[in-house]
């Protein structure tokens, strides 16, 4: 017998931001139901098989001493982080299903019409407003052999398996393949990244992005750029052309990291009238409402930066079309920091220099190596003075513009960046400041004195 729930908000996917939604929709008085496909995915992405796992695998990965069995350490850390997402799963259930308002169901969610949903054959919600908050996949590019080869992974299989793969090879240089290069490298696996483009990390100042190819490749990954992947030979084999000649690799496993699309296919969009973009992803507009208006999307479903963050601020904005004063938008947007999480990490925000000189804009560029960085006695003590820290600023009124910091703390010092810019706070103002010591802030004292 069909089971039907009548709800005041169904949320559509346990991302980031349907669930600080629904909590917070609950906590308003307002009944929710929120549908998640799968019970090992509750907290979503994120928590499960992203941010949380692969950052504990830089933490492990970075712990292992020389002697080492690299495949003991990789079985170890695994378990541990294997510990941390189902402690951080079950937290992310229990804080939404233990709310008396809010009700969390477990089953693929799909349209019926643009106020009813099918969760698997047995159950219907039905809801005066819906939320779809179902994430990415990865794209896997049609290269023959590379679907159909058991060598090739996904983010989820490098979370989860025990078998370190002695070699590896990564078809493409963005964050998720230069991520994925640097832990495999660091817990032992030989590691080859295959880009497309010219260079990995196209879209960072070519300074910055040189820099970090020459760590990674000092700490032994090795980067083919220019690179035209043809095929995979016997499941095992990769085969590339670079200047017009053809090379193979022979490896245990292959990570197709060349990008990240919207996850729609399950969702029957059509039976609820909701438009889909060329890319792919669910039309929204600055309120993050859809074609149809009750129904909003938030996170990378609806074609935005890929960032939890950003999910997280999607559910600001459609809090505050649902509970608040409306005025809240994706244009209210400035100054959106990222870190790529290589050792050390490469943390950038605002303008390139390249993005600033395009914009025919005056403006100067302060930049040091961390090695040279006096006022930064932190790296030294850390022992990672590898890397650079660069800003871009506005030659007429002196504020910053952008900066790309490639450096120990990097993922922590790029907030206090963005927080400048958005707050207008000069090059002069930032480099005055007092700061903490010995702290790797510090270094704005110096690199910024130019
Ligand atoms: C390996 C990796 C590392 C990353 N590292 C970082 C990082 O360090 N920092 C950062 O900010 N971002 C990082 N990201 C990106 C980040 O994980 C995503 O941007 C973020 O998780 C997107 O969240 P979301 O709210 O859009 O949805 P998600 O967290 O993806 O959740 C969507 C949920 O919807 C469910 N779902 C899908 N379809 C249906 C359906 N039809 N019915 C029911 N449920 C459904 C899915 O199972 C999933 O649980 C990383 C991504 C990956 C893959
Ligand atoms: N630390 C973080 O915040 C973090 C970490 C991982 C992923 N993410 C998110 O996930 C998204 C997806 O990551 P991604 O790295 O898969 O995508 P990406 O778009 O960042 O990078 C894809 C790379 O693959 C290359 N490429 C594409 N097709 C190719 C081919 N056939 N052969 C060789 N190279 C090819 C592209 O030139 C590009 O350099 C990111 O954009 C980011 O938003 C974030």
């Amino acid at each position: 017998m069909m089971n039907t729930l009548q709800a005041d908000v169904a949320v559509i996917g346990f991302g980031k931001g349907g669930k600080i939604a629904a909590a917070a929709l609950g906590r308003a008085g307002r009944r929710v139901v929120l549908i998640e496909r799968s019970d090992s995915m509750y907290g979503g992405t994120c928590p499960n098989v992203g941010c949380v796992p692969t950052k504990a695998l830089v933490h492990h990965s970075g712990r292992r001493r020389p002697d080492d069995s690299p495949q003991e350490w990789f079985e170890h850390a695994i378990g541990e982080v294997q510990q941390l997402t189902s402690t951080f799963r079950a937290g992310n259930y229990d804080a939404l299903n233990n709310a008396d308002t809010i009700t969390v169901l477990t089953g693929t969610a799909s349209f019926v019409d643009d106020h009813t949903i099918a969760v698997g054959n047995d159950v219907r919600v039905v809801a005066d407003t819906i939320l779809i908050n179902t994430g990415s996949e990865p794209v896997i590019p049609d290269i023959p052999g590379l679907r159909d080869s058991p060598r090739t992974v996904t983010n989820v299989d490098l979370v989860h398996g025990t078998q370190l793969p002695g070699r590896l090879a990564v078809i493409g240089g963005g964050y998720l393949g230069i991520e994925f290069a640097s832990i495999y490298r660091r817990f032992g696996s030989q590691v080859t990244v295959l880009e497309a483009s010219p260079r990995i990390l196209g879209q960072e100042d070519d300074d910055i992005a040189e820099a970090a190819a020459g760590i990674l490749a000092g700490d032994g990954v090795e980067i083919v750029t220019g690179a035209k992947v043809l095929e995979i030979r016997n499941e095992d084999t990769v085969v590339y052309e670079k200047n017009g000649r053809e090379h193979t690799i022979t490896v245990d496993a292959i990570l197709a990291a060349t990008g990240r699309t919207p996850a729609t296919a399950e969702l029957r969009l059509d039976n609820a009238g909701v438009r889909v973009s060329e890319r792919g992803a669910i039309e929204v507009d600055e309120y993050l409402r859809t074609s149809r208006p009750h129904i909003f999307a938030l996170g990378d479903v609806n074609g935005g930066p890929q960032f939890t963050y950003i999910s997280l601020d999607d559910s600001r904005i459609v809090l505050d079309q649902l509970l608040g004063a409306g005025k809240r938008s994706t244009a209210d947007r400035v100054a959106v920091p990222k870190t790529l999480f290589m050792s050390p990490p490469l943390a950038t925000v605002g303008l390139t220099e390249a993005a600033a000189r395009a914009e025919g804009r005056p403006f100067k560029v302060a930049k040091q190596n961390v090695a040279d960085i006096i006022a930064m006695p932190r790296a030294y003590i850390v022992e990672e003075t590898r890397g650079m820290m660069k800003f871009v600023i506005d030659a007429d009124t002196d504020e910053i513009l952008g900066a790309g910091l490639l450096s120990v703390d990097a993922q922590e010092l790029i907030n206090t960046v963005a927080l400048a810019i958005r707050h207008r706070i000069t090059a002069t103002e930032l480099r005055e400041s007092i700061y903490t010591h010995p702290s790797s802030t510090e270094a704005f004292n110096d690199v910024l004195a130019m």
